[in-house]
């Protein structure tokens, strides 16, 4: 399987998030990306290949220009007030706060961001709008008859929504591949985001459509983050209604109860008659993960690869989450190595 990876990644290295109430290193590290990475080569899954560019267009075919403009411009403003550490929010646009989008930077990345986990950093930029690019390069090679792909990407992307960044994620990698699908000629594309945390992002921008299903298996949001998002009721709203399916599941399930939610997820795909498959690859489903709470072990990441390959469709990998940075490269590679041995 080929593999999109751009070094770019590395541009996003936050110094530290506000975790348990306390400020921590970063778990969402350059380090996952090289583990990856490594693993890929090691493993022989296929070729690397960079990234080509692909400018803002496909990114504001799924985010709002005002974010994305404050994205572009956010570190040089905050850098200009004479501050170089990470820029994080320090309150949110909350209930019966007025609406308006502030003028100040300040007040913007508190407008622009959901959690104050995903630190905005002088490399921020060009790392994300590279990581896009990996998602779109992906593109490019499964419509060129790739039949699966790899797109090792970071920043990762599916807690991105239209207009907010939050979970690490700045620029919803899968979305934007999934529109740029559907803006090649795809006329049903489905997104399986398969995280430990429900994909609030890739639900926001898809809900009221029903050219992409979304469906996510997901820690139960009334313990887990993102915590106001990903219940079982969330079923898509007016022409999406009944194109989002939600499986939160108690923090804790057993496998076997991963393994029925995922055969729930595939049947639906089948049923939605899918042409294409957007897998938003997140493996902090794994036992060992530090911020999670379900049990595959790296060999079961093996059987979720080929569960997938059982669709028969064209496949755009996306890497999300997964801190257990040690065996990050072999649960990644098992799923892409279970999905071609079944392929
Ligand atoms: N800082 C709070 C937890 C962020 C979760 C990030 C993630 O793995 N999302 O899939
Ligand atoms: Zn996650």
């Amino acid at each position: 399987m080929l593999t999109i990876y751009s070094d770019s990644h590395r541009l996003q290295h936050g110094r530290s998030e506000l975790i348990d109430g306390t400020l921590k290193p970063c778990f969402e590290t350059p380090s996952r990306a090289d583990m990856v990475l490594a693993a890929v080569r090691q493993r022989d899954l296929g070729d690397v290949a960079h990234p080509r560019r692909h400018g803002l267009e496909p990114i504001l075919r799924v985010h709002d220009e005002g974010y994305v403009r404050f994205l572009e411009t956010a570190w040089q403003r905050w850098s200009e007030m004479g501050r170089d550490y990470d820029a994080l929010p320090k309150m949110w646009q909350i209930r019966r706060l007025r609406e308006a989008v502030p003028e100040h930077v300040e007040g913007q990345l508190c407008y622009y961001s959901m959690d104050c986990g995903t630190p905005i950093t002088a490399g921020t930029w060009q790392a994300a709008t590279a990581s896009s690019d990996v998602a779109l390069t992906a593109v490019d090679r499964l419509i060129g008859g790739e039949r699966a792909i790899f797109a090792l990407t970071r920043p990762p992307g599916h807690h991105a929504a239209r207009d907010y960044c939050g979970g690490y994620c700045f620029f919803n990698n899968a979305a934007i591949a999934a529109q740029a699908l559907r803006d090649r000629g795809a006329h049903r594309v489905a997104v399986l985001d398969v995280d430990y945390h429900h994909g609030n992002g890739t639900q926001d921008i898809f809900y009221h459509r029903s050219d992409v299903l979304f469906l996510s298996i997901h820690g139960d949001p009334r313990t887990e983050y993102p915590f106001f998002l990903g219940f079982a009721d969330e079923k898509g709203e007016g022409e999406g209604l009944g194109y989002n399916f939600n499986f939160p599941l108690a923090a804790g399930s057993c496998v076997s109860t991963w393994f029925f939610a995922l055969d729930c997820a595939l049947e639906q795909i089948a049923r939605f008659g899918a042409e294409a498959l957007v897998v938003s690859l997140g493996v902090d489903t794994f036992e060992g993960d530090p911020i999670s709470r379900f049990q595959l072990g790296t060999p079961d990441f093996v059987t979720l690869g080929a569960r997938l390959a059982g669709l028969k469709l064209p496949t755009l990998f996306c890497l999300e989450g997964g801190y257990a940075v040690g065996p990050i490269g072999d649960n990644v590679v098992n799923v892409l190595a279970g999905f071609e041995a079944r392929s």
